[in-house]
């Protein structure tokens, strides 16, 4: 059995990933951590998922429980990960970070971890949004440089980044098959007398509205014809099973800097 912690245990992911943990085979929940201060310590996490009684009572910070798990779980906040990445270097433990709005110093410190730990990083553990970016990679060499590329996504309204992390993963992906770098080529918005579109850009536009799962347009608008792919996240569970599958992946593992399509065995060529 792999011993599995969750950190974050009680936000949005959070109580999903406790209870997918929960429902794996080959998975036990060691340990859950909330934010220090918070009324939920000392109960019981599978009460607070909705699972029942698990016997693992939730704590206030990731230094009580260290012992207690393999890989640990962590969809929160940047600098937060950070701290918890720094925390389960030291003490050899592997990591699944599903954590969004990193910068590229951020990035950078994820890639220098990989060296000495097991870590699993996406921006998004569906097995949808994983087979869409082989399938954007394929659209961009067919369609190429004669068609417009817009990537359109929605979430609900507490959502703290913009462009969302797999709105930027499916931008990097075209934009790696057609040749560009999206740092310059990339478009956030448009407001005013913006002028003709310049044809290699990539355009992001971004929805915050109600409860919002996670949708995900990505458009390639030639003169006479369009093609959309989307994809459309209808429940959280979705994220919390392949972060499930990443963590029982990662358990035997070397030490490396893996991604979902990684854990997937989708990386173009692989089959
Ligand atoms: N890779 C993927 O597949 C997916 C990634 N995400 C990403 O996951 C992240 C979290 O999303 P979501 O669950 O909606 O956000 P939430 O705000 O609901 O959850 C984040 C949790 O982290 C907690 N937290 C903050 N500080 C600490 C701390 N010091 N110690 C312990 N816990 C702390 C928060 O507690 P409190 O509420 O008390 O502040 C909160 O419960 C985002 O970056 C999102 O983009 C989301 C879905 C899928
Ligand atoms: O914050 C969310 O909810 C989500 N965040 C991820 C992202 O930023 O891409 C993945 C998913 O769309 C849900």
């Amino acid at each position: 059995m792999v011993r599995v912690a969750v950190i974050g245990a009680a936000g949005r992911m959070g109580k999903v990933l406790v209870e997918a943990v929960t429902a794996a085979d080959d998975l036990e929940l060691g340990a859950a951590v909330v934010e220090p201060g918070s009324s939920l310590i000392g109960a019981d996490a599978g009460e607070m998922a909705g699972v029942g009684r698990l016997g693992v009572s939730i704590v206030g910070q990731l230094s009580e429980v260290i012992a207690d798990f393999d890989v640990l779980i962590d969809f929160t906040a940047p600098e937060l990960t950070l701290e918890n990445v720094a925390a389960c270097e030291v003490a050899g433990k592997a990591m699944v970070v599903g954590t969004t709005g990193l910068n590229d110093a951020q990035k950078a410190r994820l890639v220098e971890a990989g060296k000495s730990m097991p870590l699993v990083f996406a921006p998004n553990m569906s097995v949808g949004v994983n087979l869409v970016l082989n399938l954007l990679k394929t659209a961009a060499a067919v369609l190429g440089d004669d068609f417009d590329i817009e990537v359109i996504e929605a979430h609900h309204r507490f959502k703290k980044d913009a462009p969302s992390g797999t709105a930027l993963a499916m931008g990097e992906a075209v934009a790696d098959a057609l040749g560009r770098d999206l740092k310059t080529c990339a478009v956030y918005g448009r407001e005013g007398m913006t002028g003709e579109r310049d044809p290699k850009t990539i355009g992001f536009e971004t929805i915050r509205a109600g409860d919002v799962v996670g949708d995900h347009t990505v458009l390639f608008a030639g003169m006479g014809e369009r093609v959309e792919i989307t994809h459309k996240a209808s429940s959280r569970m979705t994220f919390a099973k392949g972060a499930v599958r990443a963590a029982a992946w990662l358990a035997d593992r070397e030490n490396g800097l893996y991604d979902m399509q990684d854990v997937l065995g989708f990386k173009l060529g692989d089959h």
